[in-house]
């Protein structure tokens, strides 16, 4: 039974796959109620108001991943989910029309002063001249991030007649021809723009990208509008320009600080606000709880994420066709580490064949996934491979190689430890499963699962003998063996796999035979 924490308020419907599914039990609860709780939650489905920190992913010990119904993940320390091995997945598209239509509500709001004159009326006034407005035909309108939401907000600017211009560092010339948009730098949007609208998420790079500075080059009477994060547009030089009288109007979905209760725009007439409602609609609410309950609970239930920010995202299908050198990689990764007992420094991992068609660095991260667990305490997957190996001083990288070693796909792991090296060959063999077939130079071929036994050996006549003798006097009955030589006399290897575990007695004999050089037990 998994446990769902769903901490701010969502769409019921949106939730429904979760409440008809038979191994879920959901809590709808703030975090804050449900402090004594918290670490016996599998996940956490939130918006925009719960803030996903350090000190909360710590008191979770048990969550494996965090939906947020929605786009922005700002309000999602995804560094320490990373850290903590915690998957975190949004809901893209869910909200994209209505955050659209609520910028452009907003838009044609401002040029008119409906909000304004709305207020007016209601008091009883009625005063035409006071609330003459401009049109949105024929103006240009800037917009800062050319995404999901952009690109419908030009769509609908383009059915009204308008010109619209693009900053987007990450635009191609393509997909701006094709939406009928002019590029151009942000100076230039800046200088001609009548309206600039910003929706780009909130990052280092677009924290006040519209400041002070970037909005005394835009027109005397432009304006500007932010449904997207508060910060983008940095509110000081909205207040700075408000006061000297450079800017028109400023349509405001977000703030710095929400709710902005003590902030200065408030105060301004020509400062209209919504109190973050770009994706408030009965059908985005809806759109973006389905999504994040239904990946959630593929999730759980052991299937790829479709829609990770911090993991490679996968269709079902590439997934399938991943999975078994996934699965051979953490075996192999596995093995390396309970054969190399010293600090190791890097792993390389040479793809060759058929596998290279796939996404490597998810086999990757599981490899290395496999060789941290027998030496990791806190719990490691997928997410967090990476950091713990950094942290450890461990770099890997993964390469390319031609098809040279007779199979069909192949992976080489080679890891440098502070002494000796080690180099392991697998592949994967449809209908017949995941093999190993060199280790360390020596040809072999034996299926990575279960009680093993590593013995490096001089090739002799009774060692294997002595082995099976030990092993047979302790009770232990061998279930498979392999052995590999690579010269007559010289240097032999021996795997054997059992039904049950080694006892340390058994092992403390087999090391006392004359030309055992070294034994390994692997636990897979
Ligand atoms: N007010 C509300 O209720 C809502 C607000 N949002 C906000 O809107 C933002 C945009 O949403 P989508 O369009 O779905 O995201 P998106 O990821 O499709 O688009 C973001 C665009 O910003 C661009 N960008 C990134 N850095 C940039 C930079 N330095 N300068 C210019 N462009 C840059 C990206 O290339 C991308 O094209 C979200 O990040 C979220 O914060 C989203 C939904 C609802
Ligand atoms: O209504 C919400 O949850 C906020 C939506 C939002 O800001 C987003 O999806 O980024």
């Amino acid at each position: 039974m998994f446990r769902i924490l769903v901490s701010d308020k969502m769409s019921g419907d949106g939730l429904k796959p979760l409440l008809d599914a038979e191994n879920v039990e959901i809590v709808q609860q703030n975090v804050a109620d449900v402090e004594e709780q918290l670490h016996t939650f599998d996940a956490l489905l939130v918006r925009s108001a719960t803030k996903v920190t350090e000190e909360l992913l710590s008191k979770m010990s048990q969550l494996k991943i965090v939906g947020r119904a929605g786009v922005g993940v700002d309000n999602i320390d995804i560094e320490a989910a990373t850290k903590h091995g915690v998957v975190v997945i949004n809901a893209p598209n869910g909200n994209t029309i209505s955050t659209a239509e609520h910028t452009f509500a907003m838009m044609a709001s401002l040029v008119r002063h409906i909000p304004q004159a709305n207020i007016s009326v209601k008091s009883r006034e009625w005063n035409r001249s006071a609330f003459v407005g401009t049109e949105l035909y024929g103006k240009s309108l800037g917009i800062v991030g050319f995404g999901r939401i952009g690109t419908e907000i030009a769509n609908r600017a383009r059915a009204f007649g308008m010109d619209v211009l693009v900053f987007d560092p990450f635009l191609t010339k393509e997909r701006a021809i094709k939406m009928g948009v002019t590029v151009c730098t942000l100076d230039e949007l800046l200088q001609t723009a009548d309206i600039i609208t910003v929706h780009t998420p909130l990052t280092k790079e677009t924290k006040g990208i519209l400041n002070k500075e970037t909005i005394a080059k835009t027109k005397k009477g432009i304006y500007l509008l932010n449904c997207a994060r508060g910060g983008i547009i940095d509110e000081e030089g909205l207040i700075y320009h408000l006061e000297n009288g450079h800017i028109a109007g400023v349509a405001l979905d977000v703030f710095e600080v929400e709710p902005p209760q003590s902030s200065k725009l408030l105060d301004f007439e020509q400062v209209i606000t919504t109190p973050h409602l770009g994706a408030s609609t009965k059908e985005a609410q809806l759109n973006v709880a389905a999504q994040v309950s239904e990946e959630v609970l593929l999730f759980l239930d052991g299937n790829p994420v479709t829609s990770s920010i911090n993991l490679p995202t996968l269709s079902k299908e590439v997934y399938e066709k991943i999975q078994p050198f996934h699965l051979l990689a953490k075996q192999m990764g596995n093995i390396v580490s309970q054969c190399m007992k010293e600090p190791v420094h890097d792993i390389s991992i040479d793809f060759e064949g058929s596998v290279t068609d796939l996404e490597t660095s998810y086999i990757t991260k599981s490899l290395i996934t496999g060789f941290l667990r027998p030496r990791v305490d806190s719990t490691v997957n997928e997410v967090n491979a990476g950091i713990i190996a950094q942290e450890r001083g461990i770099s890997f990288g993964e390469k390319y190689i031609p098809n040279n070693s007779g199979y069909e796909n192949c992976i080489t792991v080679k890891v440098s430890g502070d002494h000796s090296a080690f180099e392991i060959k697998g592949t994967y063999v449809p209908h017949y499963g995941q093999r190993i077939v060199a280790l360390n130079g020596f040809d072999i071929d034996f299926y990575p699962v279960g009680h093993l036994l590593y013995i490096q050996h001089t090739d002799k006549p009774g060692v294997i003998g002595r082995v099976g003798q030990i092993l047979g006097e302790h009770g232990l009955n061998i279930a498979t063996m392999q052995v590999g030589r690579k010269n007559k006399g010289g240097e032999a290897i021996m795997m054997l796999s059992f039904d049950k575990q080694l006892e340390q007695a058994s092992l403390n004999e087999l090391k006392n035979i004359q030309d055992i050089v070294s034994i390994h037990t692997i636990e897979l």
